[in-house]
């Protein structure tokens, strides 16, 4: 038997038997043989990269974002109209076979977009190239899920269903327990607060599942058995997703305002150009990028090219920004000077450590180097209350 018949005979065993009591610690190992199954699907064929032939495609950019969704909901219409690159649109289902990268020019970074082809239900167990596109839309920062207003609102289910079948975790954090496996000593469980999912007798099961004797389990919140499988698994990939309601000119007013209040939704239409600037206001917002000027000693910053930063790629304190100037640039810092919003005064001498924002203006101070006029700069505030770079001083020279 396939791995995916194996899948749908536990699926259909768990939908047999009734949830009581008596039956939650076998519908616990029965998740957790699903989920080792599941990953076993997902382990690309020996000597192939996972990606597949269209789909390798170079990072590119601060930034990817994946158009994930249902075939010829206009995830091609959206890419060539958000970045400028041609990608085929047409009114039969499938029409993009590939994956096809442009780039959004925004806030001064450049995002790659993935256009890719529609899945279907049924994806994550190979249906169509869902395997392909799922591995794609995982090397993402974040995914847009492309949706079609006028169409059935269980599609944004089935496909979430999709990408957790795979590991994805759209739009939540990783579950708050320590899991860490051990030698010897056996099973230690314990929390930090009152569990109401989950016991110790089905922690050990579950982890007796997983061939686990000697391991540390700590709950710090009353989480269930799949956060605990989640865990366990350890391959899961946690990741943004704003749903994109396209096609709004073709539904009532009505139906538009529900979509639009739905969370993490955005409603647009290419045809009519709705609402694309609100897309890319949140898809920015989600990409939580740090876009950091450099400001060289006695002179102005170029506000027009910025270090990017991410937590997600790399970290955004002050020791990652030098690291992104020059790898040896680190052993040569004395301080540095920040305005901006992470400084509590401005400018704010800080160490490596110091956490950076978005639009905050840096400049290095060297070993041996005299500093600047720091605190005499037009950025020296008069309170104490961290102000954000106004456009209008960017705009104006800066005396230092
Ligand atoms: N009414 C309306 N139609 C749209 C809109 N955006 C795209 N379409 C149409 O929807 C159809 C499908 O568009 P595509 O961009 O090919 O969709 P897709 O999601 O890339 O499709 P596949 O590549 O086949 O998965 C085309 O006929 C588009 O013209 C929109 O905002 N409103
Ligand atoms: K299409
Ligand atoms: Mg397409």
């Amino acid at each position: 038997m396939g791995i995916v018949e194996r899948i749908k005979e536990i699926e259909a065993e768990m939908a047999r038997t009734q949830k009581n009591k008596a039956t939650e610690y076998h519908l616990g190992q029965l998740k957790a043989k699903i989920a080792k199954l599941r990953t076993q699907l997902l382990e690309p064929p020996k000597g192939s990269s996972g990606a597949g032939e269209g789909f390798e495609v170079t990072k590119f950019g601060h930034g990817r974002v994946a158009l994930i969704g249902f075939p010829s909901v206009g995830k091609s219409t959206l890419l060539t109209m958000l970045t400028g690159t041609h990608s085929e649109a047409a009114s039969y289902e499938f029409t993009t076979l590939t994956c096809i990268p442009g780039i959004i020019h925004y806030n001064d970074t450049k995002i790659q977009l993935l256009d890719l082809p529609g899945i279907i239900e049924g994806a994550s167990e190979g249906k169509g190239r869902g395997r392909q596109v799922i591995a794609v839309s995982k090397s993402a920062d974040i995914v847009l899920m492309v949706l079609d207003a006028s169409k059935s609102e269980g599609h944004r289910q089935i496909l979430t269903k999709e990408l957790e079948a795979v590991g994805l975790r759209l739009n939540k954090r990783p579950p708050q327990i320590y899991f860490k496996k051990k030698k010897t000593g056996g099973i230690s469980f314990n929390s930090t607060l009152h569990l109401t999912h989950v016991d110790e007798k089905l922690c050990y099961q579950i982890l007796h599942e997983y061939k686990i004797h000697n391991a540390e389990v700590l709950f710090r919140e009353d989480a269930t058995v799949d956060d605990l499988i989640d865990v366990i698994e350890g391959n899961r990939k946690y990741m943004k997703c704003i749903y994109v309601y396209n096609k709004i000119d073709v539904v009532g007013i009505d139906d538009v305002d529900r979509l639009a209040r739905q969370p993490n939704s955005v409603v647009i239409s290419c045809n009519m150009k709705l609402n694309l600037d609100r897309l890319l206001a949140k898809m920015w917002e989600a990409m939580g990028l740090v876009r950091v000027y450099t400001k060289p000693q006695g002179q102005q910053p170029d506000f027009t090219d910025p270090v990017v930063l991410s937590a997600d790629r790399g970290g955004c304190t002050v020791e990652d920004f030098c690291n992104h100037i020059h790898r040896s640039l680190v052993k040569d810092v004395k301080y540095v000077l920040v305005w901006g919003t992470s400084a509590r005064h401005s400018p704010q001498h800080c160490g490596l450590a110091q956490m950076l924002e978005d639009e905050d203006v840096v400049q290095i101070v060297k070993k041996k180097e005299k500093e600047d006029g720091g605190g005499r700069g037009r950025f020296k505030s008069h309170s104490n209350v961290p102000s954000r770079i106004s456009d209008r001083e960017k705009k104006a020279p800066l005396k230092t």
